[in-house]
Protein backbone atom coordinates (compact mmCIF):
# COMPACT_ATOMS: atom_id res chain seq x y z
CA UNK A 1 0.00 0.00 0.00
CA UNK A 2 1.54 3.67 -0.60
CA UNK A 3 -0.10 5.87 1.37
CA UNK A 4 0.82 9.91 0.61
CA UNK A 5 0.22 12.29 3.61
CA UNK A 6 -0.30 15.95 3.33
CA UNK A 7 2.22 16.71 0.71
CA UNK A 8 2.70 19.84 -0.01
CA UNK A 9 5.37 21.36 -2.50
CA UNK A 10 6.95 24.86 -3.79
CA UNK A 11 8.73 25.99 -5.85
CA UNK A 12 10.01 29.42 -4.71
CA UNK A 13 7.25 31.44 -4.55
CA UNK A 14 5.18 29.30 -6.70
CA UNK A 15 3.05 27.21 -4.39
CA UNK A 16 2.33 23.71 -6.59
CA UNK A 17 0.39 21.14 -4.14
CA UNK A 18 -1.37 21.62 -1.57
CA UNK A 19 -1.96 19.32 1.25
CA UNK A 20 -2.59 16.37 -0.69
CA UNK A 21 -3.67 13.12 0.86
CA UNK A 22 -4.59 9.65 -0.75
CA UNK A 23 -3.59 5.70 -0.34
CA UNK A 24 -3.14 2.99 -2.95
CA UNK A 25 -4.44 -0.07 -1.84
CA UNK A 26 -2.69 -2.94 -3.48
CA UNK A 27 -3.92 -4.50 -6.50
CA UNK A 28 -5.65 -1.07 -7.61
CA UNK A 29 -5.16 0.96 -10.25
CA UNK A 30 -5.24 4.81 -9.24
CA UNK A 31 -5.44 7.45 -11.95
CA UNK A 32 -4.41 10.80 -11.10
CA UNK A 33 -6.01 13.57 -13.76
CA UNK A 34 -5.53 17.75 -12.95
CA UNK A 35 -5.20 20.37 -15.19
CA UNK A 36 -2.18 20.98 -17.03
CA UNK A 37 0.77 22.27 -15.00
CA UNK A 38 -1.04 21.52 -11.29
CA UNK A 39 1.59 19.28 -10.57
CA UNK A 40 1.01 15.84 -11.72
CA UNK A 41 4.75 15.06 -12.34
CA UNK A 42 6.01 16.80 -9.21
CA UNK A 43 3.51 14.35 -7.45
CA UNK A 44 5.37 11.46 -8.81
CA UNK A 45 8.56 12.35 -8.60
CA UNK A 46 8.28 13.53 -4.63
CA UNK A 47 6.34 9.44 -4.62
CA UNK A 48 9.89 8.27 -6.27
CA UNK A 49 11.69 9.88 -3.92
CA UNK A 50 13.34 12.00 -6.46
CA UNK A 51 12.21 15.25 -4.79
CA UNK A 52 11.76 15.78 -1.15
CA UNK A 53 8.09 17.76 -0.53
CA UNK A 54 8.13 21.00 1.45
CA UNK A 55 5.92 19.36 3.63
CA UNK A 56 3.68 15.66 4.58
CA UNK A 57 5.30 12.49 3.76
CA UNK A 58 4.95 9.36 1.71
CA UNK A 59 4.93 5.94 3.31
CA UNK A 60 4.80 2.50 2.29
CA UNK A 61 6.91 2.07 -0.78
CA UNK A 62 10.48 3.36 0.43
CA UNK A 63 12.42 0.31 -0.99
CA UNK A 64 10.70 -0.57 -4.14
CA UNK A 65 9.14 1.21 -6.60
CA UNK A 66 9.27 0.60 -10.53
CA UNK A 67 8.94 4.00 -12.44
CA UNK A 68 7.25 4.28 -16.33
CA UNK A 69 8.41 7.57 -17.84
CA UNK A 70 6.70 9.21 -20.86
CA UNK A 71 10.10 8.41 -22.51
CA UNK A 72 11.36 4.69 -22.89
CA UNK A 73 14.16 4.68 -21.20
CA UNK A 74 15.49 1.25 -22.46
CA UNK A 75 19.01 0.64 -22.87
CA UNK A 76 20.24 1.23 -26.45
CA UNK A 77 22.99 -1.54 -26.79
CA UNK A 78 20.77 -4.68 -24.94
CA UNK A 79 18.03 -6.51 -26.41
CA UNK A 80 14.34 -6.54 -25.20
CA UNK A 81 15.04 -10.18 -23.04
CA UNK A 82 18.12 -8.24 -21.70
CA UNK A 83 16.21 -4.71 -20.97
CA UNK A 84 13.60 -6.85 -19.40
CA UNK A 85 16.09 -9.02 -17.03
CA UNK A 86 18.33 -6.69 -15.86
CA UNK A 87 16.23 -5.51 -13.88
CA UNK A 88 15.91 -8.43 -11.22
CA UNK A 89 19.45 -9.49 -9.97
CA UNK A 90 18.21 -13.65 -10.20
CA UNK A 91 16.77 -14.30 -14.09
CA UNK A 92 13.67 -15.81 -13.78
CA UNK A 93 13.29 -17.45 -17.10
CA UNK A 94 9.50 -18.06 -16.60
CA UNK A 95 8.25 -14.64 -15.57
CA UNK A 96 10.18 -12.70 -18.45
CA UNK A 97 8.46 -15.42 -20.93
CA UNK A 98 5.70 -14.94 -19.74
CA UNK A 99 5.52 -11.15 -19.46
CA UNK A 100 6.97 -10.99 -23.26
CA UNK A 101 3.82 -12.82 -24.01
CA UNK A 102 1.45 -11.00 -21.91
CA UNK A 103 2.65 -8.01 -23.62
CA UNK A 104 2.89 -8.94 -27.12
CA UNK A 105 6.17 -8.80 -27.93
CA UNK A 106 7.06 -12.86 -28.75
CA UNK A 107 9.50 -13.49 -31.39
CA UNK A 108 11.31 -10.11 -30.54
CA UNK A 109 13.56 -11.11 -27.96
CA UNK A 110 16.56 -10.49 -29.12
CA UNK A 111 15.88 -7.39 -31.30
CA UNK A 112 17.09 -3.99 -29.75
CA UNK A 113 15.39 -0.83 -29.02
CA UNK A 114 16.56 0.98 -32.53
CA UNK A 115 14.81 -2.31 -34.01
CA UNK A 116 11.36 -1.44 -32.28
CA UNK A 117 8.39 0.30 -33.29
CA UNK A 118 7.18 2.98 -30.61
CA UNK A 119 4.51 1.05 -29.57
CA UNK A 120 6.95 -2.14 -29.21
CA UNK A 121 9.20 0.07 -27.04
CA UNK A 122 6.58 0.65 -24.90
CA UNK A 123 5.50 -2.80 -24.50
CA UNK A 124 9.29 -3.77 -23.42
CA UNK A 125 9.38 -0.68 -21.01
CA UNK A 126 5.52 -2.18 -19.06
CA UNK A 127 6.91 -5.70 -19.45
CA UNK A 128 10.39 -4.87 -17.71
CA UNK A 129 8.38 -2.39 -15.32
CA UNK A 130 6.15 -5.67 -13.94
CA UNK A 131 9.41 -7.90 -13.90
CA UNK A 132 10.96 -5.74 -11.01
CA UNK A 133 8.70 -6.70 -8.01
CA UNK A 134 8.03 -3.40 -6.63
CA UNK A 135 5.35 -1.94 -4.04
CA UNK A 136 3.69 0.29 -6.39
CA UNK A 137 4.09 0.62 -9.96
CA UNK A 138 4.85 4.64 -10.95
CA UNK A 139 3.30 5.23 -14.84
CA UNK A 140 3.83 8.96 -15.61
CA UNK A 141 1.50 9.79 -18.80
CA UNK A 142 2.83 6.49 -20.82
CA UNK A 143 1.04 6.34 -23.55
CA UNK A 144 1.57 10.38 -24.07
CA UNK A 145 1.88 11.42 -28.02
CA UNK A 146 0.69 7.61 -29.09
CA UNK A 147 -2.36 7.85 -31.86
CA UNK A 148 -6.25 6.90 -30.60
CA UNK A 149 -5.76 3.25 -32.07
CA UNK A 150 -2.84 2.78 -30.47
CA UNK A 151 -3.42 4.28 -27.15
CA UNK A 152 -6.40 1.71 -27.00
CA UNK A 153 -4.46 -1.39 -27.55
CA UNK A 154 -1.49 -0.02 -25.48
CA UNK A 155 -4.45 0.69 -22.39
CA UNK A 156 -5.69 -3.15 -23.12
CA UNK A 157 -2.20 -4.47 -22.90
CA UNK A 158 -1.78 -2.78 -20.37
CA UNK A 159 -5.07 -4.12 -18.14
CA UNK A 160 -4.43 -7.43 -19.85
CA UNK A 161 -0.41 -7.52 -17.53
CA UNK A 162 -1.97 -5.98 -14.58
CA UNK A 163 -5.06 -8.48 -14.79
CA UNK A 164 -2.56 -11.32 -14.53
CA UNK A 165 -0.47 -9.37 -11.65
CA UNK A 166 -2.44 -7.32 -9.83
CA UNK A 167 0.12 -4.76 -8.15
CA UNK A 168 -0.48 -1.27 -6.91
CA UNK A 169 -0.33 1.26 -9.97
CA UNK A 170 -0.20 4.79 -10.06
CA UNK A 171 -0.97 6.13 -13.10
CA UNK A 172 -0.66 10.03 -14.30
CA UNK A 173 -2.48 10.71 -17.10
CA UNK A 174 -4.71 14.13 -18.70
CA UNK A 175 -6.39 12.19 -20.74
CA UNK A 176 -10.09 11.58 -19.21
CA UNK A 177 -11.12 8.60 -21.30
CA UNK A 178 -7.46 6.83 -20.50
CA UNK A 179 -8.25 7.03 -16.69
CA UNK A 180 -11.72 5.66 -17.19
CA UNK A 181 -10.39 2.57 -19.45
CA UNK A 182 -7.80 2.00 -17.00
CA UNK A 183 -8.72 2.84 -13.06
CA UNK A 184 -10.58 1.89 -10.52
CA UNK A 185 -10.27 4.78 -9.11
CA UNK A 186 -9.70 8.61 -10.13
CA UNK A 187 -8.01 11.27 -8.21
CA UNK A 188 -9.06 14.88 -9.71
CA UNK A 189 -6.65 17.27 -8.58
CA UNK A 190 -7.67 21.59 -9.04
CA UNK A 191 -5.55 24.04 -10.63
CA UNK A 192 -1.94 25.47 -8.85
CA UNK A 193 -1.96 25.06 -5.61
CA UNK A 194 -3.29 21.77 -6.18
CA UNK A 195 -5.57 20.30 -3.97
CA UNK A 196 -7.44 17.16 -3.86
CA UNK A 197 -11.01 18.10 -5.39
CA UNK A 198 -12.54 15.29 -5.48
CA UNK A 199 -12.13 11.17 -6.31
CA UNK A 200 -14.30 8.41 -8.25
CA UNK A 201 -14.86 5.11 -7.65
CA UNK A 202 -15.29 3.08 -11.24
CA UNK A 203 -17.20 0.18 -11.96
CA UNK A 204 -15.79 -3.21 -11.90
CA UNK A 205 -13.49 -3.67 -15.25
CA UNK A 206 -16.16 -6.25 -16.58
CA UNK A 207 -18.72 -4.21 -16.16
CA UNK A 208 -17.64 -0.99 -17.00
CA UNK A 209 -19.57 0.34 -20.62
CA UNK A 210 -17.49 3.75 -22.33
CA UNK A 211 -20.81 4.64 -22.90
CA UNK A 212 -22.64 3.79 -19.68
CA UNK A 213 -24.55 7.38 -18.27
CA UNK A 214 -22.68 6.83 -14.98
CA UNK A 215 -19.22 7.24 -16.93
CA UNK A 216 -20.42 9.88 -18.94
CA UNK A 217 -21.54 11.56 -15.71
CA UNK A 218 -18.37 11.08 -14.08
CA UNK A 219 -16.60 11.98 -17.11
CA UNK A 220 -18.31 15.65 -17.06
CA UNK A 221 -17.67 16.03 -13.72
CA UNK A 222 -13.68 15.77 -14.44
CA UNK A 223 -14.43 18.17 -17.06
CA UNK A 224 -15.63 20.80 -15.02
CA UNK A 225 -13.43 20.43 -12.33
CA UNK A 226 -10.78 20.39 -14.47
CA UNK A 227 -12.17 23.81 -16.46
CA UNK A 228 -12.67 25.42 -13.23
N1 LIG B 1 12.25 21.69 -10.72
C1 LIG B 1 11.36 22.68 -10.84
N2 LIG B 1 11.73 23.95 -10.57
C2 LIG B 1 10.84 24.97 -10.65
N3 LIG B 1 9.55 24.82 -11.02
C3 LIG B 1 9.14 23.57 -11.30
C4 LIG B 1 10.01 22.44 -11.25
N4 LIG B 1 9.32 21.34 -11.60
C5 LIG B 1 8.07 21.77 -11.88
N5 LIG B 1 7.96 23.09 -11.69
C6 LIG B 1 6.74 23.90 -11.86
O1 LIG B 1 5.73 23.24 -11.11
C7 LIG B 1 4.49 23.27 -11.80
C8 LIG B 1 3.96 21.85 -11.94
O2 LIG B 1 4.76 21.13 -12.90
P1 LIG B 1 4.47 19.60 -13.23
O3 LIG B 1 5.39 19.21 -14.34
O4 LIG B 1 4.52 18.82 -11.98
O5 LIG B 1 2.97 19.68 -13.74
P2 LIG B 1 2.09 18.60 -14.50
O6 LIG B 1 0.75 18.65 -13.88
O7 LIG B 1 2.79 17.29 -14.53
O8 LIG B 1 2.06 19.25 -15.96
P3 LIG B 1 1.70 18.59 -17.39
O9 LIG B 1 0.32 17.98 -17.27
O10 LIG B 1 1.68 19.81 -18.30
O11 LIG B 1 2.78 17.62 -17.72
C9 LIG B 1 4.75 24.00 -13.12
O12 LIG B 1 4.35 25.34 -12.97
C10 LIG B 1 6.25 23.91 -13.30
O13 LIG B 1 6.74 25.04 -13.97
Amino acid sequence: MLIVKDISQNFGELPVLKNISFQVEDNEIVAVLGPSGCGKSTLLNIIAGLQKPKAGFVAGADHAISFVFQDDRLLPWRTVWQNISLVNDQENKEEIRNLIHDVGLENFEQYKPCQLSGGMKKRCGIARAFYYKSEILLMDEPFQGLDYCLRHEMLNMLLRVWNARKQAVLFITHEIDEAIIVANRILVLSGRPSKLVKQFILPPQGERNAKSNQLNEIRQEIISIIME
